[in-house]
């Protein structure tokens, strides 16, 4: 019988997560197989209003309210995730180890007061596997320089991603199983290959 698991894609800015869901939603598409693809912050009406006042340019929010914001946006798509696991193969850019990365290991929050409230909130919603995808500070940079537009958190410096990527390894490597890493300053068609081979492997 085939699995509809949740699947979660990880990462600091640049790193592809994006690039390489959309690959994966057009084969998911191709096969037939029924999913739903969420972002987060965002991923359905309330929750891109959310996103929009975390990320504009304007926003001069404390660490707090932001961490209270990116658990609200995660509030209004938990009710979706519940209505689909088991039923539908669920892909997401972004999930709770971005809030440990970003929120924790990148400004410092206590972690045991993110996790209170992220396992209250996600209680029940169990994450099937999750791609961790890094990148080197330069490839990033590269990338960020080519967008159109950048966000309140694609500005930070050095240091703080720095310490984010390393946050999200630590997170890995306390569930080596659960995770696959995956360099992106390799070809970019080399990882959606070996990407694409798990997915087939976890559906
Ligand atoms: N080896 C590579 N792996 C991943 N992306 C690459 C690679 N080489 C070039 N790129 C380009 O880098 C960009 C990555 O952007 P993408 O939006 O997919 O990243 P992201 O991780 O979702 O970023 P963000 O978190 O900031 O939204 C894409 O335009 C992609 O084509
Ligand atoms: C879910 C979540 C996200 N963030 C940060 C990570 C990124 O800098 C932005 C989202 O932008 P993207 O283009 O969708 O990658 O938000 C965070 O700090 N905490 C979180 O929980």
């Amino acid at each position: 019988m085939s699995k509809k698991p949740i699947i979660v894609f990880e990462g600091i800015e640049g790193t592809g997560k994006s690039y390489h869901i959309d690959k994966i939603a057009k084969y998911l598409k191709k096969k037939n197989r029924s999913f739903i693809k969420i972002r987060e912050p965002g991923g359905n009406v309330n929750s891109e209003k959310i996103r929009k006042l975390i990320l504009n340019n304007n926003s001069t929010f404390n660490k707090y309210t932001d961490l209270l914001l990116y658990l609200s946006a995660r509030s209004e798509n938990v009710e979706l995730i519940r209505k689909n696991v088991g039923k539908k193969i669920i892909l997401i850019d972004r999930f709770s180890d971005s809030t440990i990365a970003y929120q924790h290991y990148g400004m410092g929050i206590k972690i045991e007061f993110i996790k209170t409230i992220n396992d209250f909130l996600i209680k029940g919603i169990n994450i099937n596997f999750t791609f961790l995808n890094t990148v080197s500070q330069r490839n990033m940079r590269k990338r960020l320089i080519e967008r159109k537009n950048l966000n309140r958190y694609d500005k930070f410096n050095h240091n703080f991603y720095k310490n984010v990527q390393r946050g999200f390894v630590k997170i890995l490597k306390k569930n080596p199983k659960r995770y696959m890493h995956v360099n992106s300053n390799l070809d970019i068609k080399h990882n959606e290959k070996i990407i694409l081979d798990k997915i087939k492997n976890l559906i």
